[in-house]
């Protein structure tokens, strides 16, 4: 589903990310992991466009993405859901709902009403409310339902428990494993939070001054030598 190989990415002389590769199979869930400042949000913003690598390559389904600009991955079906919670203040939950299916989908409005309150109760009773007078957590799950109604192939989650209540953590927590259930899409999960990142991914990487440290599978993450690369 999803291949890179060999990015590398400078910031002027600063040597930020280092032949990083990884694969991801649909269905599947990567942590991506790594102290503050070692290049993981680099590295989702090479992945999704924002910002052009150096050298290396993206491919999604074998089709080979890395010149592509962000809107034409996010066609290609790369959804990414930045760290912060971007969603738009000042318009409506189901205006900003709409904002997702009207770059990307062709899928209808009414469709949208079932398939977010299957995965976000609580959105169901605050279509009306503006989106800057939702709390931090809400505004989490406004952002991840709105990059789901794209219907990507890849979703990419940056630290979406970061300053978030710990009963809005669990509710994402619960989307995810969902989303892992119903295969149809590949999840890469960058997490400063070493348990929830633990319980819901398939396999892992590990980033240090850019460069991939560790990797593996799920039941290795707990392993001293993967976790003297993280701070906890
Ligand atoms: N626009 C920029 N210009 C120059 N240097 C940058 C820029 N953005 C990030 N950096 C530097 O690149 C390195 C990697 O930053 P990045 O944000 O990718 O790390 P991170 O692992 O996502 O950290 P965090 O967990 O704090 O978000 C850091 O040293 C950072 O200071």
């Amino acid at each position: 589903m999803l291949q890179v190989e060999n990015i590398n990415q400078y910031y002027g002389a600063a040597h930020t990310l280092r032949g990083v590769s990884l694969e991801l199979e649909r269905g599947k869930c990567m942590a991506l992991l790594g102290r503050n400042g070692v290049g993981k949000t680099t590295l989702l913003k090479c992945l999704m466009g924002v910002l052009p690598a150096s050298s290396g390559s993206v491919k999604l389904e074998g089709r080979d993405i890395t010149r592509l600009a962000p809107h034409q991955r996010a066609r290609a079906g790369i959804a990414y859901v930045p760290q912060g919670r971007e969603i738009f203040a000042r318009l409506t939950v189901e205006e900003n709902l709409l904002m997702g299916l009207a770059t990307h989908s062709g899928k209808k409005a009414s469709t949208i009403k079932g398939e977010v309150y299957e995965l976000f109760p609580v959105l169901k009773s605050m279509l009306h409310r503006r989106g800057g007078d939702l709390s931090g957590g809400q505004q989490q799950q406004l952002a991840i339902a709105r990059a789901l109604l794209a219907e990507p192939k890849l979703i990419i989650l940056d630290e979406p428990t970061e300053g978030i209540q710990p009963s809005i953590i669990k509710d994402i927590g619960n989307v995810i494993r969902l989303l892992r259930e119903r295969g149809d899409m590949a999840i890469l999960l960058c997490e400063q939070y070493f348990d929830f990142a633990h319980e819901l991914a398939d396999q892992f990487m590990v980033l240090s001054r850019g460069e991939v440290v560790a990797a593996g599978v799920q039941a290795q993450m707990g392993d001293p030598e993967v976790k003297r690369h993280l701070a906890v």
